[in-house]
């Protein structure tokens, strides 16, 4: 099954509840835009390099359209697809004014230097930059880029358009960035899993944590969640497994990937180290929170999963055969429109603080994604009590039923 399609089965188990007719779901469904760019450079050896790059435009009947850049290899436009539409439910499950969008180039950044990938980077702009822009289209940080790709963006799209940094989020603090913007996915997940786990009536001492990933998401978790007194027996990134059965040291850990040349694990010594595919199906694990790739549980590892919650940190990590098996399980799977919802939401702030030209806080950044994520959660609760359905239907529910009214209100045809 592919990406997308793994999306529209979500979308259309939530649509059943909601009396949807046929024509209206395709129109939901429907991306309003996709655009596919050739973007070339030249490499620091003097040879030229052609990449393929994706922007999909979902939906933008509740705002601007919002959603991250992702640099890797598995980019394509099925996938872009997918997440573009993931972020039209996000946007809306957690109230923000914005609709969803998302893109992304087919490369992988570690076989480039920094030079090159500001050269991609730039190059991406060039094809593209007519169709974002502070009121239309606002992309941010997601797999594979960071504050500083944010950084290029924003200063090849004002060659063009002139001063507004509220072209993209995920900037550096010091350029117009929000503060707390880069902790604040992990921030969303670790509240989230602190608040699921409390009310699945787990204690945080005895609850124990596996991470797939450890790049800004999965890093941030893993702090946040060691700080809230979680053990954390077990973090991955592309170099490996790291276990420890007693918790791992994530303070060690984070050191040691900041001192690492390309911020990896490898060469950790700290605790066992397993092999990669190892951390999904550990056996001695609560809670499992995927924050890499989607697509990692699927019908052929579902049988061997043991944790009894998954957070999905990442979008699209269950197949939806493989939630259907873990959801008869009794497994509580915490979805990702609602669970990775912290990253956009302190995106939001961001362009807030940009377009008004006034800077918050941290603690005001912290407490007012603490209350969005808090609401949110306790609205997808109660509606998955109310209706009796999972938490992930629960989420596309309220999803689905802020955009239909916001199609609705501005008439269908708009
Ligand atoms: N950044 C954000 O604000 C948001 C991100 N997300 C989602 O969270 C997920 C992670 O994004 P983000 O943290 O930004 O990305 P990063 O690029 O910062 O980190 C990705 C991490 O995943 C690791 N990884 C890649 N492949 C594998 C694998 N097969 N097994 C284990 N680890 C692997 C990477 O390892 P290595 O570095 O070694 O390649 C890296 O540690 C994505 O699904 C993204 O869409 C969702 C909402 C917002
Ligand atoms: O911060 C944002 O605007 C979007 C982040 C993102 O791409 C995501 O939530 O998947």
């Amino acid at each position: 099954m592919k990406a997308f399609e793994a999306t529209q089965y979500y979308f259309d188990t939530a649509a059943e509840h909601l009396n949807i007719n046929a024509e209206l779901r395709q129109m939901l469904l429907t991306p309003r835009r996709e655009v596919q760019v050739r973007v070339t450079i030249e490499r620091d050896n003097g040879h030229l390099a052609n990449f393929v790059g994706f922007r999909v435009q979902h939906d933008n009947h509740r705002g601007p359209m919002k959603g991250g850049l992702r640099f890797h290899p598995d980019v394509d436009l099925d996938e872009t697809r997918a997440l573009a539409s993931l972020m039209t439910w996000k946007t809306a499950v957690v109230d923000l004014p914005y609709g969803g969008a998302k893109g992304g180039i087919g490369v992988d950044p570690s076989e480039l230097s920094l030079r090159e990938i500001e050269k991609l980077t730039r190059a991406f702009v060039d094809q593209i930059h007519e169709l974002v822009g502070p009121d239309t289209d606002i992309p941010a940080p997601d797999m594979g880029t960071d504050h500083r790709v944010m950084s290029w963006f924003r200063n090849q799209w004002e060659k063009y358009h002139g001063f507004n940094p509220a072209v993209i989020t995920g900037k550096p603090v010091e350029e117009y960035g929000a503060k707390g913007r880069e902790e604040a996915t992990g921030r969303g997940v670790g509240t989230l899993t602190v608040k699921l786990t409390k009310r699945l009536g787990y204690r945080a001492e005895q609850t124990r944590v596996a991470i797939q990933g450890f790049g800004n998401v999965g890093s941030h978790a893993a702090k946040f969640l060691t700080e809230a007194q979680f053990p954390v027996v077990a973090v991955s990134d592309i170099s490996g497994t790291y276990y420890d059965p007693n918790g791992l040291k994530i303070g060690e850990l984070l050191r040691h990937k900041l001192e690492h040349p390309r911020g990896l694990l490898e060469g950790y010594t700290g605790c066992q180290i397993l092999p990669l595919g190892d951390l999904i199906t550990l056996n001695d694990v609560d809670v499992l929170i995927p924050a890499a790739l989607g697509g990692v549980i699927t019908e052929k590892n579902v049988d061997d999963i043991h944790a009894k919650v998954i957070i999905e940190a990442a979008n699209g990590p269950i197949y939806p055969s493989a939630d259907e098996e873990l959801h008869n399980k009794g497994v509580t799977i915490l979805p990702d429109i609602l669970a990775n919802a912290g990253g956009v939401t302190v995106s939001y702030f961001e362009w807030v603080q940009n377009r008004q030209h006034y800077r918050w806080p941290l603690d005001r950044v912290r407490g007012e994604l603490d209350r969005t994520m808090n609401d949110a959660f306790e609205n997808v609760w109660q509606t998955s009590q109310q209706r009796k359905v999972s938490l992930r239907t629960a989420a596309y529910i309220i999803g689905i039923t802020r955009v239909r009214r916001a199609a609705e209100l501005a008439g269908l045809t708009s």
